[in-house]
C-alpha cells in the first residue's frame, strides 16, 4: 500500500542539518522546508484561496477541535470534505485537538481513556479520546492528520513530563488502529517531552517503533525561550528519522524558522503573520512595522521597499495605516496577505540557501538586517 505521504530528501546543506526536499501528497508535491497558514476554522482569515495560491502557500492547516464543535465534522463531511468545503485544492493539515484542549478549553481533566473539557462557546461538558480525534479528522479529509497527545506546561516536574510522554505514546498506538484512512491520510504521530532529553528520546523512539509517515515536534513555542527550543531541537531531530518529515508545530518568525531548518525540520506552522496582521503589526526586511502608528499618516512608501508582493507594489502604509484605523477588513487582508507573502518567500530563500549551501551567511544577514541581533 502505497503510504498517503511520501518524504524524498533531495540535498542536505553542507555546513548544517539543513535538508531540501519533497514531500509528495494526495494533494500535490511540494518542497520543503514549508511554512504552513494557519485557517483554524476552514479559512485562512483575510485570504482567499485564490490568494493563497498566489502567494504560494502550499499546505495549510485547520484546527480538528475548532471544526468539531463548529460546525461540526459531519457538516464538511456531507460537503464532500475540508478541501470541498473550503474550496483550497493543495494541501490541507489538521491538528487533533491537543493543544486547542490544553490552551483553549476551560477546566480539562486528563484520563487513560482521553480529555474532559468544557467547550469554550457554550461551556458544554465535552469528551475527546484518541480514537474521536481520529474519526473527525477521517471525516474532515485533510491529506495531514495528527495523533491526540497532551502538549504539556513546558515547566512541568520532571514525573509529570514522563507520565504524560507515556500516555501520549499509548494514545498514539491506540489512534494508530482507529485511522480508518491510511492510504490516503498520513497521521503524524507527535513527540513530547517537554526539555527533558530522555524523555524526547524516549517520546521519539516509541512514535518511530510504531513507524508513522511522519513526525510531529510538539510541547515547543509555549513559553521557553528560543535557546531552550533551539536546544530541545538540537537533541529530538536526530532521534527521527532522515527519510520522513519532520514537523515543528506553533513555529513561525523569521529566526525561529531559519534556526529550525538548520536543525533539520521540514514542516513548520504558525498563527502569528496573520493574528499580529489584524492589529497592524508588519513583518519587514527591517524589522517589524506598527503601520497604524501615527508616524506613518504621511508615509507613502510600501510596508517593506525590499518587498515585491501585490501590497508592496501597490499600497502605500500611509494607506494601509487609514484602512487599519478605520476598522475596515480590506486593511487586515492587506497585512495577512504582505505578512504570508513575507514567511512564505522567506522559506523559498532558505530552500535556496540549502542548494547554495550558504544558509548560515542567510541566517547573518536575515538576524542582522530584519534586527534579530538587537538585544
Ligand atoms: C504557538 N505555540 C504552539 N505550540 C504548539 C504545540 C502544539 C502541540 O504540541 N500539539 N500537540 C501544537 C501547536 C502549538 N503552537
Amino acid at each position: 500500500m502505497d503510504p498517503a505521504v511520501k518524504y524524498t530528501l533531495i540535498k542536505k546543506e553542507k555546513h548544517t542539518g539543513a535538508r531540501l526536499g519533497l514531500l509528495e501528497t494526495p494533494h500535490g508535491t511540494f518542497e520543503t522546508p514549508m511554512f504552513m497558514p494557519v485557517g483554524t476554522e476552514a479559512t485562512v482569515k483575510n485570504m482567499s484561496p485564490e490568494d493563497l495560491e498566489k502567494i504560494g502557500a502550499s499546505i495549510i492547516l485547520s484546527n480538528t477541535y475548532h471544526l468539531w464543535l463548529r460546525p461540526g465534522e459531519d457538516i464538511v463531511k456531507e460537503a464532500g470534505g475540508l478541501h470541498k468545503f473550503m474550496n483550497w485544492n493543495k494541501g490541507i493539515l489538521t491538528d487533533s485537538g491537543g493543544f486547542q484542549v490544553f490552551s483553549l478549553a476551560k477546566t480539562r481533566d486528563i484520563t487513560e481513556a482521553g480529555v474532559h473539557f468544557r467547550n469554550h462557546l457554550n461551556g458544554r461538558r465535552e469528551f475527546l479520546s484518541p480514537e474521536k480525534a481520529i474519526q473527525i479528522e477521517n471525516d474532515l479529509g485533510p491529506d495531514i492528520m495528527m495523533s491526540l497527545d497532551e502538549c504539556p506546561p513546558f515547566f512541568e516536574s520532571y514525573d509529570y513530563i514522563k507520565d504524560s510522554v507515556e500516555r501520549t505514546s499509548r494514545w498514539a498506538e491506540r489512534g494508530l488502529r482507529a485511522h480508518r484512512n491510511p492510504d490516503w491520510q498520513a497521521l503524524f504521530g507527535i513527540v513530547q517531552g517537554a526539555g527533558f532529553e530522555d524523555l524526547r528520546k524516549q517520546s521519539a523512539q516509541d512514535l518511530v517503533s510504531m513507524d508513522f509517515p511522519g513526525y510531529s515536534i510538539g510541547g515547543l513555542s509555549v513559553g521557553e525561550s528560543k535557546e531552550e527550543m533551539n536546544h530541545v531541537l538540537d537533541f529530538t531531530a536526530p532521534f527521527l528519522p532522515e527519510n520522513k518529515p519532520r514537523y515543528l508545530m506553533g513555529v513561525g518568525s523569521a529566526d525561529s524558522l531559519i534556526d529550525g531548518v538548520i536543525r533539520g525540520i521540514d514542516m513548520f506552522d504558525c498563527v502569528l503573520p496573520t493574528r499580529i496582521a489584524r492589529n497592524g503589526t508588519c513583518m519587514t526586511t527591517k524589522g517589524r512595522l506598527v503601520v497604524k502608528n501615527a508616524k506613518y499618516a504621511r508615509d507613502f512608501r510600501p510596508l517593506d521597499e525590499n518587498c515585491d508582493c501585490y501590497v508592496c507594489r501597490n499600497y502605500s502604509r500611509a494607506y494601509i495605516r487609514h484602512l487599519i484605523n478605520a476598522n475596515e477588513l480590506f486593511g487586515t487582508h492587506l497585512t495577512s496577505y504582505h505578512n504570508l507573502y513575507f514567511l512564505l518567500k522567506l522559506m523559498a530563500d532558505v530552500r535556496q540557501s540549502i542548494r547554495d549551501d550558504n544558509l548560515l551567511e542567510f541566517r547573518e544577514h536575515v538576524f542582522e538586517e530584519y534586527g534579530f541581533n538587537k538585544k
